[in-house]
């Protein structure tokens, strides 16, 4: 039997044929968290002028060189309304945060140092050229480009984007990602489960976790272990047009697990099924037209931890992105950790920190792939790679911290 496929080439591909929506145009209330689908340059220098930093006059710095300097007030220039004059020798402009420079003036004395009499206006300090004035273009200059495609916007760069005077911006689509759940035995939340019943739950996870990455959600609902009903929900998923359709349950070799048969049926082309890891290992991908499938395993821990691993990534790569997988970083190990076998193990671990400031990750006790609670106090997965050796407390470890 050939040896089950790496979790990094399962993840290749997952990925490889995933090519970015399409862009289409978003207003920037609308646009926290979309990635841009194009370059953005600056539509205007900014600032445009230059412009006082402060309250004060505007004059020439030649002229206050020393204290004392008695000048004569010829205008004033609020925020937005320059001033047609020029200040020449011996002559100064009221100016207000904002403003910007009139011809001639070189330097703003702040009002605090200031005494005004009638036209007349007497400095109490000197000042030298430049002095509280924001230079023309300091931020930035027309043409720039200063949002690279494939970045996930901040609040921050909504701010910068409407400064650089784009009311809209070039965005991918988000991916449309339709949920199926199968299982006889599944009922939604909230009824009174007969002999045997299961409340349905992972899609709630999985759900959320899909928004949170970008993505528009559909639910198709649960559909009994039957291959006609199956069928006809993967149909409803190909004409509701999703991107990518997530099963869950299914996936395995129970008499009942009929997602890859549903799938094939309708002429899926399968990537892969059955990965090296734990858990999830019952993973299936393929292609099914357009759309990207993904059969999670019907385990609640084991369906999240592979939407983690791989349904994150393919939603990134679809949106344009390029840091594709949820970030790990290195802990100290808060328990004693076996030897591991050739399956990457992905252990629910609480996070906390020691007194040194560390990260300690310490696996709960009980990692059976159906527990919830455990899944609920984890605040991340120890990843223990393919052969790892033995780790003692307090020796490293690597661990990816789950979304909220
Ligand atoms: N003989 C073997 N049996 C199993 C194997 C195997 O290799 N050989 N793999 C096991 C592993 S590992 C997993 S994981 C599961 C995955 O099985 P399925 O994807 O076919 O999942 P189901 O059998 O449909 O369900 C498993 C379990 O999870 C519950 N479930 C399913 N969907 C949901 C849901 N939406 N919300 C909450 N709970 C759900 C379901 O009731 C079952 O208890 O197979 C092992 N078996
Ligand atoms: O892989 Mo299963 O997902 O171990 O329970």
């Amino acid at each position: 039997m050939a040896a089950p496929l790496s979790v990094a080439d399962a993840l290749f591909r997952v990925v490889e044929h995933a090519a970015p929506l399409p862009g289409e145009s978003a207003p920037l209330a609308q646009a926290h968290g979309r990635v841009l689908a194009a370059d953005l340059a600056a539509l205007r220098t900014q600032p445009p002028d230059d412009l006082s930093a402060m309250d004060g006059y505007a004059v020439r710095a030649a002229d206050v060189t020393a204290p004392n300097a008695r000048l004569t007030v010829i205008g004033e220039v609020p925020a937005g309304r320059p001033f047609d004059g020029t200040v020449g020798p011996g002559e100064a402009a009221r100016i207000f945060t904002g403003g910007v420079m009139p011809a001639g003036a070189d330097t703003v004395v702040v009002q605090e140092n200031a005494t005004r009499d009638g036209d007349t206006v007497v400095f109490g300090a000197a000042s030298l050229p430049g002095r509280h004035v924001r230079r023309k273009g300091r931020d930035f200059a027309a043409g720039s480009v200063l949002l690279h495609r494939g970045r996930k916007l901040t609040m921050r760069d909504l701010a910068l984007a409407a400064a650089m005077n784009h009311p809209a911006v070039p965005v991918h689509r988000r991916p449309r990602v339709g949920l199926l759940a199968t299982g006889d035995e599944l009922v939604p939340p909230g009824t009174e489960p007969g002999p045997g019943r299961i409340v349905y739950s992972n899609g709630f996870a999985i759900g959320a976790l899909a928004r949170s990455e970008g993505a528009e959600t559909l639910d198709l609902g649960i559909v009994p272990d039957r291959l006609d009903e199956t069928v006809a929900a993967i149909r409803r998923a190909r004409a509701e047009k999703v991107d990518v359709l997530v099963t869950t349950g299914g996936a395995s070799v129970g008499d009942y697990d009929l997602v890859q048969k549903a799938l094939a049926a309708e002429g899926m082309a399968l990537a892969f099924w059955k990965i090296a890891m734990r858990p999830g290992r019952p993973l299936m991908s393929g292609r099914l037209g357009d759309i990207h499938v993904l059969g999670l395993p019907g385990n609640p821990v084991s369906s999240f931890v592979t939407a983690v691993l791989f349904l994150v990534p393919l939603l990134r790569r679809l949106q344009g992105r390029d840091d594709l997988s949820l970030a790990d970083e290195v802990a100290v190990a808060g328990a004693d950790l076996k030897p591991n076998d050739e399956r990457t193990d992905y252990l629910r671990a609480t996070l906390a920190s020691d007194p040194e400031g560390r990260l300690v990750a310490t696996p709960v006790t009980d990692q059976d792939s159906s527990l919830l609670a455990p899944l609920g106090l984890a605040g991340g997965l120890l990843v223990r790679p393919p052969h790892a050796p033995a780790v003692t407390a307090g020796g490293p470890c690597r661990v990816i911290r789950l979304p909220a």
